[in-house]
């Protein structure tokens, strides 16, 4: 069966945000509980922006070395939640604040020529038992930077990778690279913020539509293509 590219549009804070992203093909959206970020909202927005989705749209909340207390408050007010982990967690911190609950591990990738020699694999195989590996650009602030590591340095097709994670690409994703990141990588997933603003946390629905065209318009030039 051809692979179908899953699509996570990150970072939203406005309810026709949250409706347009799902209206045209995203299958997961994220909110951000880090108050350092602009694009930060509160348990409570998250739950009002949550029930803006229609079943079958997954709502992630992404978090920044959280507390469980920070993190049950999050899960109260959207308890179908998956929970991503996109600060400094260690592997047994994670599955504790998860409790059971699928969560996913941002990699912060270095920036520059060669990735820094980051060692994807020893991180996936610390991490398998997360249910995907959010594999980002490091940046200040921890995420949401718009800036593209460099995709070439790290080995995706690598058996131990394919075996051990789910590779959500991520970084400085737009409607103009993503197809181009998709052919490269052939992730099981893509999540973008930036690419898709107008302004932080202001998603452009136009963006958010040619992105998720792009995305489909990959898989269907891959599922043509022997792998
Ligand atoms: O969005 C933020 O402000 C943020 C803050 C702290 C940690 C993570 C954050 N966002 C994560 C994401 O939106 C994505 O998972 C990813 O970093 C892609 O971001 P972008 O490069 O902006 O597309």
């Amino acid at each position: 069966m051809p692979h179908r590219t899953r699509i996570k549009i990150c970072g939203l804070t406005r309810e026709a945000d949250v409706e347009h992203a799902a209206a045209a093909g995203a299958d997961a959206v994220g909110f951000v509980l880090y108050a350092a970020s602009p694009r930060a909202v509160t348990p409570q927005r998250a739950g009002a922006l949550a029930r803006r989705l229609p079943a079958f749209v997954t709502p992630v909340l992404l978090f920044v070395n959280a507390t469980a207390a920070e993190v049950d408050a999050a899960l109260q007010a959207v308890p179908h939640a998956v929970l991503q982990f996109h600060g400094d967690e260690t592997p047994a911190q994670c599955a504790a604040l998860a409790r059971g609950r699928a969560w996913l591990r941002a990699a912060r990738i270095p920036l520059g020529a060669g990735a820094a020699g980051f060692d994807l694999l020893e991180y996936a195989d610390r991490f398998a038992a997360a249910a995907g590996l959010v594999v980002d650009a490091q940046v200040p602030g921890y995420g949401g930077g718009g800036h593209a590591f460099d995709w070439n340095a790290l080995p995706w097709s690598h058996p131990r990778l394919r075996a051990a994670a789910r590779v959500v690409l991520s970084g400085g994703l737009t409607p103009a690279n993503v197809t181009d990141g998709v052919r490269l990588v052939r992730p099981w997933g893509v999540d973008v913020s930036s690419g898709v603003e107008a302004a932080k946390g202001v998603k452009d629905a136009a963006l958010v539509s040619a992105f998720i065209a792009a995305v489909r318009r990959a898989d269907a030039e891959l599922a043509n293509t022997p792998s």
